[in-house]
C-alpha cells in the first residue's frame, strides 16, 4: 500500500477504482466494501484507491461536536495496510477544500488527480460545498467524464454506519469484548509511558501511565481492564485502569497498566495496548489497603481469563 499525503502529490500508472469514506474501526462491514474495491480493481486492471480525509470533517466544521474516534489516523492507516489495497490517499480537509463545488471535486480531485475509471460509494453518500451533489449527480458527472459509478446498498450502507456507532457506544460502555467481536480485531490504546505520581511501587502495583497525545482518540468507560500489548518483541499481558484514582485523591484521568511478570522501566516507551475484557467499576475505597486486596483480585481474574480465552 502506498500512502499519499492528499490526492495532489498522487502518482499510479494505471487508472483508479475509488471508495471515499473514514473507515473507522476498519471493521468487518468497512472490509466487505473494501474488498469489494480491491476485487473491482482486480477484475478491471485498475489500481484500488481508498480517500480518506484527515482531520475528521466534523472537527473541522463542527469543532464543538468533539468526535470520539475508535482509530488514530495512524492506527487506521495500519489497519487499512492488511487489506490489500493499492493507495490509501489521506486527503487534509480544511475549511478551504469544505468550499469546493461538486464539479471541481470530481473534476479535479477524482478525475485529474486520482484518475478515477470507476467509484463505489454508498447510495446516500453527499459530497461537494455544502453537501449539496448526491449519487445521482455523481452517475451524471460519470458520463460526461467517463467513469462508472457503483452504488453500495442502503442495506449494506446500514450495517456499516450501525457496526461503528455500535463498537462506539459498546466502547464507551465499558463492553469492549462486544466491541472487539465487531472490530473482529482488539480495540487499542495507544500512546508514551510517562511518569504518573510515584503511589503504584509503593501498592506493589508499579502502573505504568499511557499518554495518548490525540484527543479525539475513544477512550473506553472508567473501570479495570484485562489488556495485552508487547513490549521490548515480547508479548506481555496485564490489567489496566481507567479513571481518576479517588481512593488516593486523585483527579486527572489516567489510563495506567500493571503488567505481570515483569520488571521494567517503562518510562518513555511507546506502547499499543490491547483492551480485551472489562472487569469492574473503579471504586472510592475505604483505604488503600483495600484497593490493594481488589487489585489482587482483579490479577486472579485477569489471569484465569487470559488462560481461558487467550491462550
Ligand atoms: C488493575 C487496577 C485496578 C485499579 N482499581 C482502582 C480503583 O478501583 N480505585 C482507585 O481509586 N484506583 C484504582 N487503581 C489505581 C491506583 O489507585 C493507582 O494504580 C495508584 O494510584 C498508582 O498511581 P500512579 O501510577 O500514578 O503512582 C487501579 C489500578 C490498577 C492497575
Ligand atoms: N510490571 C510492571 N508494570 C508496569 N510498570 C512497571 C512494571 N515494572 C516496572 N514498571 C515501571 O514502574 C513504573 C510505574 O511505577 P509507579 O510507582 O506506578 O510510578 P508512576 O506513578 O510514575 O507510574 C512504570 O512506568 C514502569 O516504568
Amino acid at each position: 500500500m502506498k500512502e499519499h499525503k492528499g490526492a495532489n502529490s498522487f502518482i499510479s500508472e494505471r487508472q483508479t477504482v475509488v471508495t471515499i469514506g473514514t473507515f473507522d474501526g476498519v471493521h468487518a462491514g468497512h472490509r466487505k466494501i473494501i474488498e469489494r474495491l480491491v476485487n473491482s480493481a482486480n477484475a478491471n486492471n485498475l489500481d484500488s484507491v481508498v480517500l480518506t480525509f484527515f482531520p475528521h470533517p466534523r472537527m473541522v466544521l463542527q469543532k464543538e461536536s468533539g468526535i470520539q474516534l475508535i482509530n488514530t489516523i495512524e492506527e487506521r492507516k495500519n489497519l487499512l495496510r492488511e487489506t490489500g489495497i493499492d493507495h490509501l490517499v489521506i486527503h487534509p480537509f480544511t475549511h478551504q477544500f469544505s468550499r469546493l463545488t461538486a464539479l471541481e471535486f470530481v473534476r479535479d480531485i477524482l478525475v485529474n488527480k486520482l484518475k478515477a475509471k470507476k467509484i463505489i460509494i454508498g447510495y446516500d453518500h453527499r459530497f461537494g460545498r455544502n453537501r449539496t451533489a448526491d449519487i445521482n449527480d455523481l452517475k451524471q458527472f460519470g458520463k460526461d467524464f467517463g467513469f462508472e459509478v457503483e452504488e453500495i446498498s442502503q442495506q449494506d450502507v446500514e450495517q456499516v454506519a450501525v457496526s461503528s456507532t455500535k463498537i462506539r457506544n459498546a466502547l464507551l460502555d465499558g463492553r469492549v469484548e462486544r466491541a472487539n467481536m465487531y472490530l473482529q480485531h482488539p480495540f487499542t490504546l495507544k500512546g508514551t509511558i510517562v511518569r504518573g505520581r510515584g503511589i503504584g511501587k509503593d501498592l506493589g502495583f508499579p502502573t505504568a501511565n499511557l499518554e495518548v497525545a490525540e484527543d479525539y482518540k475513544l477512550i473506553p468507560k472508567n473501570g479495570v481492564y484485562v489488556v495485552s500489548t508487547i513490549i521490548d518483541g515480547k508479548a506481555v499481558n496485564g490489567m489496566m485502569n481507567i479513571g481518576t484514582n479517588p481512593t488516593v485523591g486523585g483527579k486527572e484521568k489516567t489510563i495506567e497498566s500493571y503488567f505481570f511478570d515483569l520488571d521494567k522501566d517503562l518510562y518513555g516507551k511507546q506502547l499499543e495496548i490491547e483492551l480485551l475484557v472489562r472487569i469492574r467499576d473503579e471504586k472510592k475505597f475505604t483505604s488503600v489497603n483495600d484497593l490493594k486486596v481488589a487489585m489482587k483480585q482483579d490479577q486472579a481474574f485477569s489471569k484465569q481469563y487470559l488462560k481461558d480465552n487467550h491462550a
